[in-house]
Parts: structure tokens; C-alpha cells; sequence
């Protein structure tokens, strides 16, 4: 755990870049900081490894004064990612990972072995290794960055802007490549963006800060979105943020609609609706537009490519992106295993809103 106590930050030339700010960021979770430039986000998550030390106040990781203990000692405890990667130009991307362990004392043999284990572990194929940084695209640079942060694997992460510098569809899957590993590895992240999409993406829990280092709100994120806390935060977090939040409402409580599919290499009779087509997996194909016979057995030609598909009990958005997506007005629910299981209409997802808002 990391903890906050009435921390302030007074630079010499009289800036005050965080104002006696208090919070907890529990263990082995993602808490993301998120503000605009200049509120003192990256001043705040430096204080954690000491690159930064606080005018007053304190700063605790695992209840320990960080102010009691060996700089270089406490940075072995804590990996730091930062935006552009930061790596060594002229060492190879294995190399750059088998640092870390080396300098805990392992034999470069045993620090190489770890770093290719590592890279794969980020998603990079091992011939990667043999390159320079230059040699890589961005996103391949920020996973070799998190690989390195990874290597001494230290309990917790510091993420500071890591994936502000790529596009926005690598940035993507940077992030879900984030989720996936913490879903193996449960460090204690805290993790600096000044995007608000990225920080509900990632986030269990969000702090918002805003200008000369106040904590606006600190929440999880359907909290957030759902009640800010001032108009500070409602502007921050943005227009959309009704449409976001369906991202953390699931769907247990939305009724699946009884429909019956038409199974692939069979002749279908005539009907005045959509139909969907289903393989002999019950996975759907497609939908066959209203009005059509087909006598032969039925072919994937013949029918309209769907929407998306919405995983059972998945999170309300992609219902009703499901429903929105299919040429018949039908989302189309699968299972586990992507089979067929049912469908829902926009006007169910709304109605299952309405009953949560209208709940005491
Ligand atoms: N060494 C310094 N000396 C004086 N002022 C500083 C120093 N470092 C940062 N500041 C100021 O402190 C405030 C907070 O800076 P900080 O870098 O923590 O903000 P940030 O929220 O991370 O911003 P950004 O998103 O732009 O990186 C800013 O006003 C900044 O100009």
C-alpha cells in the first residue's frame, strides 16, 4: 500500500505543485492519477520513489516512512515506467532488460535468460531482443519500458504518462496488454495520465487532481462518472461520461429475448424478419434479410454481416452497441464459448438504465 499523509510540495521558486494532499492507493491495484498539465501529478508519484521529497507531510509504502530508507534500496522495491520508454540507445533490447537483474547480481547468463522471459511476456517476439531501441516503433519501445520495469519484480509499478507518446489504436493495446498482466501479476500501479478516457479504462480507483495539487475527487470510476463531485470534475471528466459509464454497468439484469436461428446448410422457408444464421457450433455468421427463401442449403453469401456480439453478463456498452451495430436492430448475446444464446434490443438496454436510476 501506498499512502499519501498531508503531503505538500513547495518548489524553491515558490510554486506550490501539491497542496497537503492526503490518499491511500491500495495494494495490488491500478490507481490512476489524472489531471491537467500542471497539477502536480508527476511531482506527486515521484515522491514515491524519492526523486522528490516532500516540503512536509509524509509518504508511506507498506507503512514505512519513505524518508527512512536507502534511495537506492527503495528503488529496487519499485519499477518506473516513463513516457518515450527512457531506454539505453546503444544497448540491445535484451540487454536493456537483463540490466536490472544484473544489478541485482545475476549472472548476465541469468539476466539475459529473465529478460527474454520478459519480453514475452509484454508481447515482443524474442528476435526484438537482438535490435537497438531506435530499431522499434513507439509502442514496441513502452513494452520493452515495461518489460525493464518488470525485471527486479518489484511489488510496485510507478507509470508516468508511458503511452501519451503513441497512436491512438497501439495506445489501445497498450493499455489492455496493462490489464492483462496485472491481471497476472497484481502489483500496486500508480499510473500518471492526463487523459480521462485512459484513466476510467485502467483505473479501479482515480484521483482527479486539479491545479496547484488539490485532489478534486478520488473515486472508482463508475463513481466518477456517475456523481462528480464538483463542476470542476463534471467538466473534466467530460459530455459523454452518461454514454461512458454503460462501460461499468453489466448486464445481469438485462433479459435476453428468445429468438430462433437458422442453422448454415440447411434450405430456409420465407419470413417476414430478420433471421439469424448460425454455424454448427451455434456461432452466428450473419443475418438473413426478411423476405428471403432459400431452397438450396443455406450458404454465407447469402447473408448481411452482424453486428458485434455481446458476451453474457459483459458491461451494458456493448449491448447496446450489439443492438445498434446489427443490421436487424438485434443484439445478438453469445456465451462463454461464443455460441448463440439470445438477443436484446436498444429500447432493453435503456429500460434496464431507467430501472437503476429509478431504484431508492
Ligand atoms: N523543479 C521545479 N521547480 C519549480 N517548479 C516546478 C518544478 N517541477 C515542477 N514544477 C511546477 O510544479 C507544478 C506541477 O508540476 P508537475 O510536473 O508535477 O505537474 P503534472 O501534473 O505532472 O504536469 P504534466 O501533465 O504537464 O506533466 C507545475 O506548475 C510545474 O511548473
Amino acid at each position: 500500500m501506498i499512502e499519501f499523509q498531508a503531503v505538500r510540495k513547495e518548489y524553491p521558486n515558490g510554486t506550490v505543485a501539491v497542496h497537503e494532499l492526503s490518499l491511500s492507493v491500495p495494494e495490488g491495484t491500478i490507481t490512476v492519477l489524472v489531471g491537467p498539465s500542471g497539477c502536480g501529478k508527476t511531482t506527486l508519484m515521484r515522491m514515491v520513489n524519492r526523486m522528490i521529497d516532500p516540503t512536509s507531510g509524509r509518504v508511506l509504502v507498506d507503512g514505512a516512512d519513505v524518508r527512512d530508507r536507502d534511495p537506492a534500496d527503495l528503488r529496487r522495491g519499485i519499477g518506473y515506467v516513463i513516457q518515450q520508454a527512457g531506454l539505453f540507445p546503444h544497448r540491445t533490447v535484451l540487454d536493456n532488460v537483463a540490466t536490472v537483474p544484473m544489478l541485482s547480481g545475476a549472472t548476465r547468463r541469468a539476466a539475459r535468460a529473465r529478460a527474454a522471459e520478459l519480453l514475452d511476456r509484454v508481447g515482443l517476439p524474442a528476435e526484438l531482443g537482438r535490435r537497438y531501441p531506435v530499431q522499434l516503433s513507439g509502442g514496441q519501445q513502452q513494452r520493452v519500458g515495461v518489460a525493464r520495469a518488470l525485471a527486479a519484480d518489484p511489488p510496485v509499478l510507478l507509470m508516468d504518462e508511458p503511452f501519451s507518446a503513441v497512436d491512438p489504436v497501439v495506445r489501445e493495446d497498450l493499455q489492455n496488454e496493462l490489464l492483462r498482466l496485472q491481471d497476472e501479476l497484481d502489483k500496486t500501479v500508480l499510473f500518471v495520465t492526463h487523459d480521462i478516457d485512459e484513466a476510467i479504462t485502467l483505473g479501479e480507483r482515480v484521483a482527479v487532481l486539479r491545479q496547484g495539487g488539490h485532489l478534486a475527487q478520488y473515486a472508482d470510476p463508475d463513481h466518477l462518472l456517475a456523481e462528480p463531485a464538483d463542476d470542476f470534475v463534471t467538466t473534466f471528466v467530460g459530455r459523454d461520461r452518461g454514454y461512458r459509464r454503460l462501460s461499468f454497468v453489466d448486464s445481469a439484469a438485462l433479459p435476453l429475448r428468445h429468438a430462433d436461428p437458422v442453422p448454415l446448410g440447411e434450405p430456409v422457408a420465407d419470413a417476414p424478419d430478420w433471421r439469424l444464421a448460425v454455424d454448427a457450433d451455434r456461432r452466428p455468421r450473419g443475418w438473413l434479410p426478411p423476405g428471403t427463401a432459400v431452397t438450396d442449403p443455406l450458404t454465407e453469401d447469402r447473408l448481411v454481416a452482424g453486428g458485434s456480439l455481446h458476451p453474457e453478463h459483459g458491461p451494458l456498452r456493448g449491448a447496446l452497441d450489439a443492438a445498434l451495430s446489427a443490421p436487424s436492430g438485434l443484439g445478438v448475446v453469445v456465451d462463454a464459448d461464443g455460441g448463440f444464446r439470445g438477443v436484446v434490443t436498444a429500447d432493453d438496454v435503456l429500460a434496464v438504465l431507467r430501472d437503476a436510476r429509478d431504484r431508492p
